[in-house]
This record gives C-alpha cells, sequence and structure tokens, in this order.
C-alpha cells in the first residue's frame, strides 16, 4: 500500500522517481510496522494489507490475503452485508465509518474488533476503500469479564446479607439495599445523607467518629459494635467493619460493612437466658438428684440401721443392752448342744437382784432402770467372753457359763455376789443390792435348755426363800417346791368366789389408859387343801397378780361391815385399820370406792384408818398427795406401817397429813437388849410429838417391851402381849373388856399372848 504526497507532482522527473520510491519506502516501512491491520479493498476483494493484517487474521503472510473476498473476513453473509449496509452510507459521504465488529480468522474463530473504514474516492467507490482493523478481542473479553465482575459485584451489593456503605467525609456515596432496610429506609433515600442521620444523638456521632475514624486514618481497618438509630426512631445494634479506599487518601472515602445484630443479640440474650435456666434446672436437678441420692443413701443406712436395730432390738435388752430371751435362747441351746457333743460341763445361773421392786416403787422406775444398768454391766464384767449375761425381764438375769462345773459356777456365784455389793450412787441416793442366784448344771439338773432355766429359777426362789443375797444350785426338792408355788397362784385366782377369805382382827390399845383405840383387820386364807396360808405368803403373790386390788376391795367392804355390826351392838370408840397394799393405793378409784363403802355401811370417814407402807408415797409424792388429800377429805386417816424400814421424809410425811406412825415390830422386838433399836423407837416418837401424830407400837410381846414404849411416850400399843389377831366373834370380848379401858399388864407373868389382861 502507498500514498503519494502532492509533492511529488513538483519534482522533476527523475528525481521525482527517486522520490516516489523514497516514499514508498517510507510508506511501507509505516504499514510494515504498523499495530494495527490496515487493508485495500477494492471490488469486496483484498488488493493489499500489512503484515499485523494478516497476523490478525493468522495468515502467514500478507500476499495471502491478497485476491480472497473481503467476505470470508465476516462471520456470514449476512454479517457482511450488514457491515456494507451500516458503513457505506457514511462512506459514500466522505466520512469515516468506525465500529466494533466481531470478524473470523482464517482459522474459523470469531474476534472482535475495531473496524475504521474510509473511501479511497468518495466519489467514485470502485477506487477501493481503506479499513483499519484493530484487535480488540482480548481487550473485549477484558471488558466483558470486567462487566461480569461488576454485574456480579452488583448482584453482590444488591443481595448482601450486611449492610454495604461508602461513605465520604462522612456522607453516605452508596449503600446497598440492605442497609438501607436495616434502618428502615426506602431505595437511594440515604444517598447524600450524611451519617449523623442514623446516629441516635449528637454526641454518640462525634464520638463513634473519633473512636472509628483513629484508625482508618492509618489506614488500619475499624471493627466494632454500634448501636444506631433506625428511621422510625428505634435502636439498632450493629456490628461494622470499616476500611479506607485508599489507607492512603482517607479522603477517596471509607467502605463499611455493617451487620445489623439486634435480633443475634436478642437471640443471644435469649439463648443466655434460656441457657441460664438451663443451667439452673441442670443446677436443681443436679441437687435434686444428689439429694434424692443422699435421701437413698440415708433411707438405704436407715433401712441397714433399722434392720441392725430390729435385729438388734430382737436379739438384746434395750435398758441393759444384754442379750434377751431370743438370744439366750438360741445361745443356751448352742451351748447344751456343745457340752453335749464334747462332754464339757454346763452351767447356767438365774440371778434375780433382791429388794429390787422395792427400789423402783419406792425412788421410780428412773432410779430403778439406772440401777439395772449399773448392774447389767458389773454382771457382764465379771464373767469371761464366752459366757452370756442375758435379761430375761425385770431385775431377773440369766448367765450361760460354758464348761463351769459345780465348783466354778459356784465361784462365779460369789463374784456377782461380789460385783453386786459394792454401792451404787444414783444421784443423791447411795443404793446396794444383792443378788440371789439358783444354779442347774448339765445335765444332771436338765437334758435341755429350757429344762437347766426352769431349774435355775426354782433353786432362785429357794435362795430368796433362804434369806436371800445368796445361792443355791438345783436339787429335785426344789421342784416340789416350786409347783407348790405355782398351785398357789393359780389357788389364789379363785380364792375370793370360792370364799376362802376371813379377817382376823388385832385391837389396838391405849398405851396411857389400856383403852381399845382401834382393830386392825388381817386377812386369813384357808384353802381347803393347802390349809392356811399365810398372808406374808400371798398377799406379794396377789399384788403381782393384780389380783390385790379386788381383794383389798373385799378387805374393806368386810372390815367396814363389821365395824358396824359392832357399833350396832354397842363397840364403839375405836377406829378400824385396814392395810393397803402400793396397787391399791395408787388406783384411781380409791378414794371414790373408800366414800361408797362408808356410805354403803353408814360410816363415818373418821371410824377408818388406812395403813401404808412408807414406800407407797415416795415414787410418785405428788399423786401420792393428791390420793391422800381426798381420803382426808372424806375424813379418813392415814398411818404409815412399818415405819423405819422404808424411805420417809420428813416434809413428805407432814405435806401427806399422816395422823400416825406404826414402829415397825423389827425395832420393837429387842427393846430392852438392843440400845439402837431403843434409841431409834425413841427417834420416832419424838419425832411423831413434833410433828403431831400419834404412835402406834408393833409387836408388843412382852409386857417390858409395853413398859419402854409407854415409857418413850408412844401412844398405842398392838402386839400378841395385848391380843393376837382373832377372828370377830373371838376378838369381841376384848373390845368389851376394853371399850372402856383397862389396866394393861404390868409384867409377863400376869399376861400371856393371846390372853390380853383385863
Ligand atoms: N395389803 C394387805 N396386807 C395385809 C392384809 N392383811 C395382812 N396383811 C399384811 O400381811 C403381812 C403379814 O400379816 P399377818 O401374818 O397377818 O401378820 C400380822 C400380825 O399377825 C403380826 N403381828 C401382830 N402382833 C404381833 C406380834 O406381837 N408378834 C409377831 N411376831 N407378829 C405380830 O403382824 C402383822 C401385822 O403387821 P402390820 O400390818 O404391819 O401391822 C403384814 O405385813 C400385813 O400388813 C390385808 O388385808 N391387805
Amino acid at each position: 500500500m502507498s500514498f503519494l504526497p502532492d509533492a511529488l507532482a513538483l519534482e522533476p522527473r527523475q528525481s521525482s522517481t527517486l522520490a516516489l520510491q523514497r516514499i514508498l519506502r517510507e510508506q511501507q516501512t509505516l504499514l510494515d510496522s504498523a499495530g494495527v491491520g490496515i487493508v485495500f479493498i477494492r471490488h469486496r476483494r483484498v488488493v493489499r494489507c500489512n503484515p499485523r493484517y494478516a497476523e490478525i487474521f493468522q495468515l502467514h503472510s500478507p500476499q495471502a490475503a491478497v485476491g480472497h473476498s473481503s467476505e470470508t473476513l465476516h462471520p456470514s453473509r449476512e454479517a457482511f452485508r450488514a457491515l456494507g449496509r451500516a458503513a457505506y452510507p457514511v462512506l459514500a459521504r466522505g466520512e469515516t465509518y468506525r465500529t466494533e465488529w466481531q470478524m473470523r480468522r482464517s482459522n474459523g474463530c470469531l474476534f472482535w474488533t475495531h473496524l475504521t473504514g474510509r473511501l479511497i474516492n468518495p466519489e467514485d467507490s470502485s477506487e477501493g476503500s481503506i479499513w483499519i482493523v484493530d484487535d480488540i478481542d482480548e481487550q473485549k473479553r477484558s471488558q466483558a469479564e470486567l462487566h461480569a465482575a461488576l454485574r456480579e459485584n452488583q448482584v453482590l451489593f444488591d443481595n448482601a446479607m450486611v449492610g454495604i456503605v461508602v461513605l465520604r467525609d462522612r456522607v453516605l456515596v452508596r449503600c446497598n439495599h440492605h442497609f438501607e432496610r436495616i434502618l428502615g429506609y426506602g431505595p437511594g433515600e440515604l444517598v447524600g445523607r450524611s451519617s449523623r442521620q442514623w446516629y441516635l444523638s449528637e454526641s454518640d456521632w462525634q464520638a463513634a467518629g473519633e473512636h472509628c475514624y483513629a484508625p482508618l486514618a492509618l489506614g488500619r481497618e475499624f471493627e466494632g459494635q454500634m448501636t444506631l438509630r433506625a428511621k422510625d426512631g428505634r435502636a439498632v445494634v450493629v456490628e461494622v467493619r470499616s476500611r479506607p479506599l485508599d489507607p492512603a487518601d482517607l479522603s477517596q472515602g471509607t467502605l463499611w460493612i455493617v451487620l445489623d445484630v439486634s435480633e443475634r443479640l436478642r437471640v443471644q440474650a435469649q439463648l443466655a437466658q434460656m441457657h441460664g435456666a438451663l443451667e439452673q434446672q441442670v443446677r436443681d436437678r443436679t441437687r435434686e438428684l444428689s439429694e434424692t441420692v443422699a435421701d437413698l443413701h440415708r433411707e438405704i443406712e436407715q433401712r441397714k440401721y433399722d434392720q441392725e436395730r430390729i435385729h438388734w432390738m430382737a436379739h438384746y435388752d434395750a435398758l441393759t443392752g444384754l442379750p434377751n430371751r431370743v438370744l439366750l435362747a438360741e445361745r443356751g441351746q448352742q451351748a447344751v448342744r456343745t457340752a453335749r457333743e464334747s462332754g464339757s460341763p454346763l452351767a447356767v445361773m438365774f440371778l434375780d437382784l433382791d429388794n429390787f421392786k422395792h427400789v423402783n416403787d419406792s425412788l421410780g422406775h428412773r432410779v430403778g432402770d439406772a440401777l439395772l444398768m449399773e448392774i447389767a454391766q458389773r454382771l457382764r464384767r465379771t464373767v469371761r467372753d464366752r459366757d452370756t449375761v442375758a435379761r430375761l425381764s425385770g431385775d431377773e438375769f440369766v448367765l450361760i457359763l460354758p464348761g463351769a462345773n459345780a465348783q466354778g459356777a459356784a465361784r462365779v456365784a460369789s463374784k456377782m455376789q461380789e460385783a453386786a455389793r459394792a454401792p451404787v450412787q444414783l444421784g443423791h441416793h447411795e443404793l446396794s443390792v444383792s443378788p440371789s442366784m439358783g444354779i442347774a448344771l448339765f445335765p444332771e439338773h436338765g437334758e435341755d435348755f429350757e429344762s437347766l432355766i426352769q431349774a435355775a429359777d426354782t433353786a432362785m426362789y429357794r435362795a430368796k426363800a433362804e434369806g436371800r443375797n445368796n445361792f443355791r444350785f438345783f436339787t429335785p426338792r426344789m421342784q416340789e417346791q416350786s409347783a407348790q408355788a405355782l398351785q398357789l397362784t393359780n389357788a389364789l385366782s379363785r380364792a375370793l368366789e370360792r370364799g376362802q377369805f376371813a379377817l382376823h382382827y388385832q385391837p389396838q390399845v391405849s398405851a396411857a389408859t389400856g383403852a381399845i383405840s382401834g382393830v386392825e383387820a388381817l386377812l386369813r386364807w384357808r384353802h381347803p387343801e393347802l390349809g392356811d396360808i399365810s398372808p406374808a405368803d400371798f398377799i406379794p403373790v396377789a399384788e403381782d397378780s393384780g389380783q390385790i386390788v379386788a381383794i383389798g376391795e373385799w378387805v374393806l367392804d368386810t372390815a367396814l361391815a363389821q365395824l358396824q355390826r359392832w357399833r350396832q351392838r354397842g363397840l364403839s370408840g375405836f377406829t378400824m385399820s385396814v392395810n393397803l397394799s402400793a396397787a391399791q393405793f395408787r388406783h384411781p378409784q380409791l378414794p371414790e370406792l373408800v366414800a361408797q363403802l362408808l356410805e354403803r355401811h353408814g360410816l363415818a370417814g373418821d371410824c377408818l384408818e388406812l395403813e401404808l407402807t412408807e414406800n407407797v408415797a415416795i415414787g410418785d409424792p405428788e399423786a401420792a398427795a393428791r390420793i391422800m388429800d381426798q381420803l382426808h377429805a372424806h375424813g379418813v386417816g392415814l398411818a404409815i406401817d412399818d415405819f423405819g424400814t422404808g424411805y420417809s421424809s420428813l416434809s413428805q410425811l407432814k405435806r401427806f397429813r399422816i395422823c400416825r406412825l406404826k414402829i415397825d415390830r423389827s425395832f420393837v422386838r429387842d427393846l430392852g437388849q438392843d440400845r439402837n433399836d431403843h434409841a431409834l423407837v425413841s427417834a420416832i416418837v419424838r419425832m411423831a410429838q413434833a410433828l403431831g401424830m400419834r404412835t402406834t407400837a408393833e409387836g408388843v410381846e412382852t409386857p417390858q417391851q409395853l413398859e419402854l414404849l409407854r415409857g418413850e411416850g408412844c401412844t398405842e400399843l398392838q402386839g400378841f402381849h395385848i391380843s393376837r389377831p382373832l377372828p370377830a366373834e373371838q376378838v369381841e370380848p376384848f373390845l368389851l373388856r376394853h371399850q372402856r379401858g383397862a389396866r394393861l399388864a404390868p409384867a409377863p407373868s400376869q399376861a400371856r399372848p393371846g390372853k390380853p389382861s383385863p
């Protein structure tokens, strides 16, 4: 391709030829080095093109294009024609036609070009046209990619789940819908607005400016949480991340990514609350669980304890901790088996504390229990480990002594006496007890444990009967006697209904005048087979079995009936004394019963005197005082029987309004020989005088005793020397004789027992 300058026409022919050649070379060089493809087309065929053109269409040389139809350079005939239709009106006007057009390389690939076309002679298009072809395919692709990227960015921008804001000088340049939605604004409403608009206050905005822009000014990111104000005024908590668009130049603006965390915070708060509630629940459940586990443990422990306790209670005595009757039987049977198999000796000992009932009645059960506990420990300490000391009931203990023969058992019995003898200090009481023991040996006294215990029990009763504080080995004779005792108990239960009881009366006379002052009713029991049985033997049995209440009522009724009969026969001026046992005295109906009986027999209360032992009152003095007050209210007199043998206190004597003390016959018996007895009797009389009480000496058997008692100031006397207890009809002559008073015999020769002097 060449373009001739106008100057050529002016050159001389030779020089002009040279100039033309030079110009042609210059043009060729220009074409060869052009960065765009240049092609000369005439009659739709390539006339000439430069190397770049060949390169663009991937032809191996510019000559390869020459002569080719320009149509082949286009994707299709239609495209070729369309270009022609668009370009030639422009070209025909002599203008340059420019377009971006898709063309085809020689290998068939389509590519984008920038075409610039011009007719060589706009007047005559047949002269052809010059086209500059610039390969912009790469640029087009980059542009397309850029646009795609921009579109993608826009989509991201528009659909991002975070607010995106571009601020410049704190004025919103651009933002996405999400940001608008966060603050409740419509599309485009915020553009050009100062960010002040979405802060709660001016000061907040200022503070945020200082806070956020400090790192941004240094080209760094800012991250933080802040509270913004929505269009409707509600507070919106957001997390923001901001960075300068150009770290080196903050004035270019800043990009803000805004995340609405209000909901998240609300949910987090809710979650935290739920978590807290859950944790609390877990804590509660854990606590409940651990409490339940602890309860379970406690229950298991309690059950274990209960089972052990039940087992213990079933086998041990609650008061002393010693084996009880059940364990005793188990151990006893085992001991008998072992003794039988090994041929070794075995002793069983029955031990009963003497007068324990007395302690219990007089000092109360608490003292009695404490005494039992102490004695139980002493017994346990006295024997070997393999021996058994069991508490059977009350004050009864049984010892199993494996390997003990008669000698060994006797030694143990002595040690028991020794152990029990030492006084026991319980509060202000110093008590001493003694044991009565019975011993049975295997196999002589019993082939099984039951028989051995029975034998030992029988032997113990014998030891008691023979003076207590003693021990006895079982003998067959004892067996008989024990059977008799049982017989007595049975017989007593039917004695009342069978009318086997009778009363004897023993007079009591004034020591000063000899006049009859009273009569004591004394119970007698005559059994058809057993004969006369002493009240000293059967009263304790009646007390133990509770029959004493019914028997005692019979005695009172009979005695008062007798007194009334005597009254009717003119025998008066004396009282009727009736003995009351502790069980009778404590019976709640006693005062009422006494009143009823007095009324039934038409007698006043002051003709009756009830004799109580010292100890009935002391167990529960308050209750005793109440009963005594009620009896006093009926006019009934109260005397203390066997005074000096029990536990009386002066204050109680006074409180109980006792009218008479009966000096026990054990003090009277040796009067004259025993100075101590004399001193005691004298002291009792003085004390009674001081308290305004009368004194009756019991068991007066001799005139000497009588004189001494009279000399001491004793007010009344009772005893064989005056009269034995006699049936009513037999005592009547005495009563008649002494009604108005009779001198009492001064010397024994003058009065035989049972034959009182006139
Ligand atoms: N609760 C009840 N107890 C009663 C009743 N009847 C009697 N008893 C008590 O029985 C115990 C024994 O009585 P008893 O065998 O009748 O003996 C009494 C007299 O016979 C006896 N006595 C009287 N004088 C003399 C004597 O000079 N010498 C002597 N050795 N004995 C004598 O004393 C007994 C009367 O004692 P007391 O009652 O203490 O005044 C006896 O404890 C009776 O109390 C009853 O119905 N209920």
